[in-house]
């Protein structure tokens, strides 16, 4: 497997070498020796799995605050998604940037996203599944979000938003208060 740093430091695009016989492929998705190269060491404690029926829906962008705060391995395995992490970590050169990719079924690529990372996705195609490794335990408590839309962001989501929860819609915007997360 291939690991790429994107423009935000400690997150990495991972794209993983498939051996193709006759009968199709095998793939390693994940290998905690060769992860520690991006200065990986975490075990994973929760593997999550979402579909998303509608191109243009959009999930996000999540994040759990300390101690709940969770690294993630993202990976499309049908259809195709634009996925994007935003940068939240106290202090960091390149807080509040943002970085997006299209992740796909087609394409294999996955995403390291560190702890002090937002995550959400807007889907390309119909009948979008992800399947996700977490770092931590889902603590509702723990929550936080940024607003898909938030003018402070300007992500550029490729498609009009078709379908998004409610409680996506209803993120607060970021204010001064908002410094982000001390790991
Ligand atoms: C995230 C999560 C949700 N749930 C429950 C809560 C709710 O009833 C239902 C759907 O939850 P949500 O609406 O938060 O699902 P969703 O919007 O798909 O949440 C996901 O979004 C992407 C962008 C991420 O990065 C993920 O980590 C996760 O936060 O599943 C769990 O039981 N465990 C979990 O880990």
């Amino acid at each position: 497997m291939t690991f790429t740093e994107t423009s935000l430091p400690g997150s990495f695009m991972i794209q993983p070498s498939p051996r193709v016989d006759h009968r199709g492929w095998f793939v390693r998705t994940f290998d905690k020796q060769a992860f520690t190269q991006i200065g990986h060491f975490d075990d994973w404690v929760q593997m999550n799995h979402s579909m998303t029926q509608q191109t243009g829906a959009l999930r996000g962008l999540h994040f759990q605050y300390p101690p709940y705060a969770e690294v993630k391995l993202v990976r499309c395995v049908a259809g195709c998604v634009f996925d994007v992490i935003v940068d939240i970590r106290a202090g960091s050169p390149t807080f509040l940037q943002w970085f997006g990719t299209e992740l796909s079924a087609e394409n294999g690529l996955m995403l390291y996203i560190p702890k002090g990372f937002a995550h959400g996705f807007q889907t390309l195609t119909s009948n979008c599944q992800l399947l996700y490794c977490h770092s931590n335990y889902y603590k509702p408590e723990c929550e936080g979000a940024l607003r898909y839309n938030d003018p402070q962001l300007v992500i550029n989501w490729p498609l009009p938003v078709t379908d998004l929860s409610e409680r996506d819609a209803n993120h607060p915007l970021l204010n001064d208060q908002f410094v982000g997360i001390t790991l």
